[in-house]
């Protein structure tokens, strides 16, 4: 959509519009309401100033950028969104060309620009990067990184900041404090400017003295961090403000050197029931939106809820149990121990390095970390796993919530990598549950345990039903039933999965549930492998390095040749986002597409 010509009136109309329409799309689709809303005028302030066709657009997480899509090419798809096969609630290059890069995850776009700014001086070329984060995500050290290498070098790159006081709870640190000095902020550009101009007819001495009269007052202006790195701020400006975000964003366009534009906005802004410090309405499902009221509440427990309850109720027996999340405690489930015990129990930001490395210590000093994070965002803090953990031989639990297919966040999210970065890493230990019993246990191996280890368990509800089950013992795996010829092996929620397969089949066919991938028990596999020579594997993780290849590679280290192993691990892709059940079924992992499969 063309709005260069636009009025300041016509684009406050037209983001009205964008934001009906997202208000419309998301209450049926659910999707990131309140991100979105907030964002709305910024966006449309971008596109009127900056060039979508040349200038990279850089989309921090990306979680906000609907009016982005809505602005380029998707007005017509738009219903579609975070639907299977439909447009993704992501940027996206491949779903169109507007969409400079792929996000998902926080905290690149910085480091983006400065790449970004990097080739079009190469190439030289007149394009200015734009990179759009918000508060959230100033907490990663990504995004310092970024700032430093773009301070020093200067490259001509515009930092739009949404700062709604938000992340998806309520945002941590001393940074996101720094961020709220508004107050000071306002005043501090007004004195800023006037001082500017005295100084212009003021000799040396006197410059230096008001020069140290003005930095004492930045020092409590969120100023003081990026001019001190030497980008230049601007701020705070009123983030729905139209009129004047294309003032300032002009201006910032014609510095030609690094700018930081501080927007502040309010999350939600133009649904009044979202609008807010509400975390509900960061991402939500299909709701009514003359209520706001949910349309589906699903009544099964989820295996988050368990971990969350399981956590208390440790928790409340043993006060060596500590844990961390990176910014999701809702989402992970440790919210509820952070309200009991908030000396135990910390929200570290968006800093998965950080909440990996600084539960080092707390192992070795006696204590027992839960590092709650998605199986996705923990390749965030890979290095921090082998270097500051495992190489230490430290008993911190990474308890690895959304393992496996996520649903309609898609490819950035899906957590299916975890069984295959975690079981090359040496005195690492992997274990699954499959139910709500199995849960509770896997947890209560975990605490005692005094090594690193990790389990992993699915977003919303386990496959399976609950069952009495033995404790779990290391590398110890248990028979569920014997059967006859075929043998399924199950990991985690593929427990569950070969179950409802093995329900589907007319023989009776053995059911192993694995517990550990690594260590694996080796001696009930050799021992299996006399009985049964068709073995199928069920794991929501990725094939490469999944548990097929675990058990492969024992099989193959036997000398065991006669066994005949299919994986139902996800092939060598990128997961497309949908509904859960639709996507599985384009992989062909439903149980009945399974059982058919099995058959032949
Ligand atoms: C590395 C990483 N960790 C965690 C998340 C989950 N996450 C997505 S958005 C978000 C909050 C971001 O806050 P902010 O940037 O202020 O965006 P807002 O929604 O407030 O506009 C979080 C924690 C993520 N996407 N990436
Ligand atoms: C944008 C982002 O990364 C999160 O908001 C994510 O969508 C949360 O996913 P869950 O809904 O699984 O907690
Ligand atoms: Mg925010």
């Amino acid at each position: 959509m063309d709005i260069k010509d636009y009025t300041v009136e016509e684009l406050e109309v037209l983001a009205q519009k964008i934001r009906d329409r997202i208000l419309a799309t998301v209450s049926k689709n659910g999707g990131h309401l309140s991100s979105t809303m907030g964002a709305t005028d910024l966006i449309v302030a971008m596109h009127k100033v900056f060039d979508v066709n040349k200038d990279p657009f850089i989309f921090d997480v990306s979680h906000q950028a609907y009016a982005h899509k809505l602005l380029t090419d998707r007005w017509e798809t738009f219903d579609t969104l975070r639907q299977f096969g439909g447009i993704s609630g992501y940027t996206k290059p491949k779903e169109s060309s507007y969409d400079y890069y792929v996000a998902g995850h926080s905290s690149t776009s910085i480091s983006l620009a400065v790449g970004a700014a990097k080739a079009i001086a190469l190439k030289g070329e007149e394009r200015i990067p734009v990179a759009f984060i918000g508060d959230g995500s100033m907490s990663a050290g990504m995004v310092y990184e970024a700032l430093n290498e773009l301070g020093d070098r200067k490259y001509p790159v515009v930092i739009i900041l949404n700062d709604n006081e938000m992340s998806i709870a309520k945002p941590i640190g001393a940074i996101s404090k720094l961020l709220s000095q508004t107050m000071a902020g306002s005043f501090y550009q007004k004195f800023k400017g006037k001082v500017e101009k005295v100084l212009d007819h003021f000799p040396e001495g006197a410059t230096y003295m008001a020069k140290r009269f003005e930095e004492s007052f930045k020092l409590i202006t969120p100023g003081i961090l990026f001019e001190e790195m030497g980008i230049e701020y601007i701020g705070p400006v009123d983030g729905h403000d139209i009129s004047s975000l294309v003032e300032t964003m002009e201006v910032a366009k014609q510095f030609g050197k690094p700018v930081i534009i501080h927007a502040q906005t309010t999350k939600g802004k133009g649904y009044e029931i979202a609008e807010g410090t509400k975390e509900h309405w960061h991402g939500v499902g299909a709701f009514d939106p003359e209520t706001g009221k949910a349309y589906k509440k699903s009544s099964a427990k989820s295996a988050t809820q368990i971990f969350s309850e399981t956590l208390v109720s440790m928790a409340d027996e043993d006060e060596k149990i500590v844990g961390v999340t990176a910014a999701m405690p809702s989402g992970t489930g440790l919210s509820a121990a952070m309200e009991k015990y908030p000396e135990r129990f910390w929200d570290v930001a968006i800093a998965e390095q950080h909440a990996v490395t600084s539960m080092g210590p707390l192992a070795k000093e006696g204590f027992k970390p839960f590092c709650a994070i998605y199986s996705t965002f923990l390749q965030r803090g890979y290095d921090q796993v082998i270097h500051d953990i495992a190489l230490m031989d430290l008993g911190v639990a990474f308890a690895l919530d959304r393992a496996g297919i996520v649903g309609e966040d898609g490819e950035t999210h899906q957590g299916v990598f975890d069984i295959s970065y975690l079981r090359a890493i040496p005195n690492m230990t992997l274990l699954a549950p499959y139910n709500e019993t199995t849960m509770k246990l896997a947890m209560a191996f975990a605490k005692e345990y005094d090594h690193p280890c990790a389990f992993r368990y699915p977003r919303g509800s386990f496959l399976a039903e609950d069952c009495q089950c033995p404790a779990f013992e290391l590398g110890k795996s248990v028979l569920l039933q014997e059967g006859e010829e075929i043998l399924f092996i199950g990991y985690g929620n593929g427990v569950g999965r070969a179950e409802q397969t093995a329900a589907l089949l007319e023989k009776k066919v053995a059911i192993l549930d694995l517990r550990f991938v690594k260590p694996l028990d080796e001696t009930m596999l050799e021992s299996l492998s006399k009985r049964y020579k068709q073995w199928y594997v069920f794991s929501d993780s990725a094939k490469r390095g999944g548990v097929g290849s675990a058990i492969l590679e024992f099989l193959n280290g036997k000398g065991i040749s006669d066994i005949s192993l299919t994986s139902f691990e996800y092939d060598d892709a990128f997961i497309t986002h949908g509904n859960t059940k639709l996507v599985e079924e384009s992989l062909g992992l439903l149980p009945e597409q399974l059982a058919e499969r099995v058959k032949n």
